[in-house]
């Protein structure tokens, strides 16, 4: 059924793919050429008509014969007779000045020879059209007693008849509404955004105005109260300042109300506290990292573009995610201060005395950095840890002892309500539009509220692990989100393994845009062990080929080699093709290694160490970061680790080599090591619905006929060809041979293909015919070696395995 409709789809496309003769760049010169003069020829023929309509009206009356025969008959029209015929056709008989309109189709056709595309051309044709109609039918209506004395109809003769009609019908404040409600329903259809924009249009006015590089992603209505409190504060600090003139203060270290997406600036700002407490002054530094939100630029290639078969994919837009962080509410001074006050207390109970305390304002957690007086030793205040835990009575306080290269110790310490760190804004940020990555992930917000990108295609493969319901699947969406807002389905294929089942299911729909799959396989999305074993093969067999064409290519990496093949130096008939990247998801590790152990893991291992420079990249998700799931094998070709929170130190241990997971708060809070780098992210959330809108929006648009293939995997069967009994061959044994014979091609999916059977068959029928001398051995990526030159030999071969 599939099959048929794939190639229903085919024969569709092939229908309608323009004649040869047009794609040569000869016949597109003239025909550009011509349709350039055509379109300036009838302009002027418009245009003349104006002044010389009046004149020309009575020889226009008689028969369009007669009046091209008969060389006596001449009229003023600039362009001749053949220019006034058309002009009155058009503009008078037709749709009156509308048909201007018809001068921008011919545009749009001409710039399309020349190989410069501005707008589909169905979309061309028919908004061409509507208008012309629509417009004639304005000008009618408006027009129609002012110009009964002239010769021109500003309607032409369709909209007279069209608004005489609609006014007997509906009068005419019916057909005034009409008009209007036709020229919105052509707007709405015609512009994408333009719903938002009238609705902005009406809504009340903005609160902050943006500038050219400035926009705001929320306006969110200003708490007077907080206002108030951060006034009553700048008092307080104004004072100090006259009382103590060396003091660097800021009086905006607090939040604002609104997100605003800016260049990426730190501002350091401190204040001092004003407690009687103690006497030591707290600093907040709050690193105002907001990002400028850019709009979605995507370039297109040069010389050979891969993207050309999909050429009107349009790349998701922003507004399919949603801004989480409106429930968002800000740290308090209070808060800060009463934490401050606990922690020197804790400290001072254990005879520790700090010099200096500075908070820092994350999404999540607030990292209080202390510098401990001289001779205070570091193990000291590490060993401390559960009873500043005790007394801020908190949960997942770590203390970094010391911070690497700033010479201070670090508590982070919850913030009372944690911030949603929303997936929209993290995808709008300038520096995950503007990152140059192959791969570009986008994964949160650091505690400094910078975010967080990472280039998948650098790391090479990634380990996640978090305990159940800490957002381990909200930080698979993250990545392939962030993915999908960046890659056109021809430069990225997912491979997605899921044995949970519901997991990836969402991502099903866009399997002909992006998802790779077993030919033959009816889901893209792999749930069965069996099949999860043969995919993971069959990347091995994509990388061994991919190796070969890199070899062929003289090309080090796929970067090298997709640069080669775009510009033309690789040839598509020597095997060459354009390599996607290739991500494989898998989700729920442990569950596969639990049922397949080795199986799974020697393919995963050989991904792991040698894909990096083809371009398949695995990011695997586990529950249970034990050492026997994360073996030895998999922990040293997985350099960059993900954890959100896990049970316990140990298993902090064995994802991260450190601990500090155990730690974690959850609710995508997360510790992502790269390198000897350990940097603390709240992970962008993403909710279901969101990702639902992203694939309908991708689903929706022109696919491929199918996800992209990967190559076939025959099983090394235990069964040794000898042992096969050709007495009990396949019914099509004979036809397959004659078929292999024939093409000289010993490939199964050949088989397959032909006789429309599964995979199984078809790899018993090689091995079979195998076992026959008519095909070689199996040769990994490479198609078997047909054994028998002619079909001559073959008839006599089959007569003997046939007796
Ligand atoms: N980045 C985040 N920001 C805010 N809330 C989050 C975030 N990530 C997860 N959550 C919250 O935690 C809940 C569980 O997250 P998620 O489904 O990703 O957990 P999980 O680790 O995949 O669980 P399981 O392993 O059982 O599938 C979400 O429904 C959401 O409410």
């Amino acid at each position: 059924m599939a099959k048929k409709k794939t190639t229903n789809k085919t024969k569709a496309k092939k229908r309608f793919s323009a004649p040869k003769f047009l794609n040569d760049e000869r016949t597109k010169f003239l025909f550009g050429i011509t349709f350039s003069l055509l379109t300036i020829y009838i302009g002027l023929a418009f245009v003349s008509f104006f002044f010389t309509g009046g004149a020309d009206q009575s020889k226009l009356d008689i028969k369009w014969l007669e009046l091209i025969t008969d060389s006596k008959v001449r009229v003023e029209n600039w362009t001749g007779k053949t220019g006034a015929y058309i002009s009155n056709l058009f503009i008078n008989k037709g749709f009156g000045i509308a048909s201007f309109s018809f001068l921008y189709l011919l545009v749009v056709v001409s710039l399309r020879f020349w190989s410069v595309k501005i707008q589909s051309l169905r979309k061309t044709i028919l908004y061409t059209l509507l208008f012309s109609i629509w417009f004639s039918v304005l000008m009618s209506f408006f027009f129609v007693k002012s110009t009964s004395h002239s010769f021109l109809f500003l309607g032409g003769v369709h909209g007279f008849f069209i608004s005489e009609w609609l006014i007997s019908l509906i009068g005419n404040v019916g057909t005034l509404f009409l008009i209007v409600l036709s020229l919105l329903t052509l707007i709405t259809f015609a512009f994408q955004n333009s719903v938002t924009v009238i609705k902005k249009f009406f809504s009340k006015k903005p609160k902050t105005t943006s500038t050219d590089n400035e926009e705001i992603i929320e306006n969110k209505p200003v708490d007077n109260s907080a206002e108030e409190e951060i006034d009553s504060f700048n008092t307080i600090i104004e004072e100090q300042v006259l009382e103590n003139p060396e003091l660097i203060l800021g009086t905006e270290g607090y939040p604002t109300n609104e997100i605003i997406l800016n260049e990426e600036v730190p501002v350091v700002e401190e204040a001092k506290s004003d407690t009687d407490t103690d006497d030591l002054e707290l600093k907040i530094e709050t690193v105002k990292i907001s990002e400028e939100s850019v709009s979605i630029k995507h370039t297109p290639m040069e010389d050979f573009d891969p993207t050309l078969d999909l050429s009107n994919y349009k790349y998701p837009t922003l507004d399919l995610l949603e801004d989480h962080h409106l429930h968002n509410s800000e740290v308090s001074k209070e808060e800060l201060e009463s934490n401050k006050i606990k922690i020197v207390d804790t400290l001072r109970n254990y005879k520790i005395e700090i010099t200096q305390i500075k908070a820092t304002i994350g999404p999540t957690v607030t990292l209080y950095e202390i510098v401990p007086a001289p001779g205070v030793r570091i193990s000291k205040i590490k060993n401390l840890e559960d009873d500043i835990a005790l007394s801020l009575a908190a949960l997942g306080i770590r203390i970094i002892a010391p911070i690497p290269g700033r010479g201070t110790i670090g508590i982070e310490v919850p913030n009372r309500t944690p911030e949603i760190v929303s997936m929209k804004n993290i995808i709008a940020s300038k520096k995950f539009q503007e990152s140059k990555y192959a791969l570009p992930v986008a994964m949160g917000k650091t505690i400094s509220n910078e975010t967080y990108t990472l280039d998948l295609a650098k790391m090479p493969h990634l380990l996640v692990a978090g305990a159940t319901g800490q957002g381990k699947s909200v930080g698979l969406n993250a990545i392939i989100t962030s993915l999908l807002y960046k890659k056109h389905p021809s430069q990225l294929k997912f491979v997605l393994i899921d044995p949970k089942k519901v997991e990836l299911n969402i991502y099903s729909t866009i399997e002909k845009h992006f998802l790779a799959k077993l030919p033959e396989e009816e889901e893209a999305i792999i749930t069965d062990i069996h099949k999860v074993i043969a995919t993971l093969n069959s990347l091995c067999v994509e990388m061994d080929a991919r190796y070969d064409l890199l070899k062929k290519a003289h090309a080090r990496n796929i970067i090298e080699y997709n640069k080669k093949f775009v510009t033309r130096k690789l040839n598509p008939e020597n095997g060459h093709r354009y390599l996607p990247y290739i991500v494989v998801i898998i989700d729920e590790f442990a569950d596969l290694i639990m049922t397949a152990g080795k199986e799974v893991e020697t393919p995963i291992a050989r991904i792991a160490q040698l894909a990096r420079a083809i371009g398949i990249h695995m990011i695997i998700a586990t529950q249970r970061p034990s050492t026997n799931i994360i073996t030895g094998v998999i922990k040293a070709n997985f350099p960059a680790r993900i954890a959100f929170k896990v049970a316990s130190m140990i298993d902090s241990r064995t994802i991260l080599d450190s601990p500090g997971a155990n730690q974690l708060i959850g609710r995508g809070d997360m510790l992502i090591s790269v390198g000897s780098d350990l940097v603390r992210v709240q992970c962008a959330f993403v909710d279901t619905p969101e990702v639902e809108m992203l694939t309908e929006y991708i689903q929706k648009q022109q696919a491929y006929p199918t996800a992209l293939m990967l190559p076939e995997f025959v099983a090394e069967t235990s069964e040794n060809t000898a042992d096969i009994d050709l007495q009990k061959r396949d019914a099509l044994f004979e036809e397959a041979a004659r078929l292999v014979v024939g093409s000289q091609q010993g490939s199964t999916s050949a088989i397959q293909r032909r006789f429309s059977i599964g995979y199984n068959r078809a790899g018993r029928i090689v091995d079979q015919l195998e076992a026959a001398g008519i095909v070689g051995p199996f040769e990994g990526s490479k198609a078997r070696q047909v054994l028998v030159q002619d079909e001559y030999s073959l008839e006599k071969l089959l007569s003997d395995v046939l007796q």
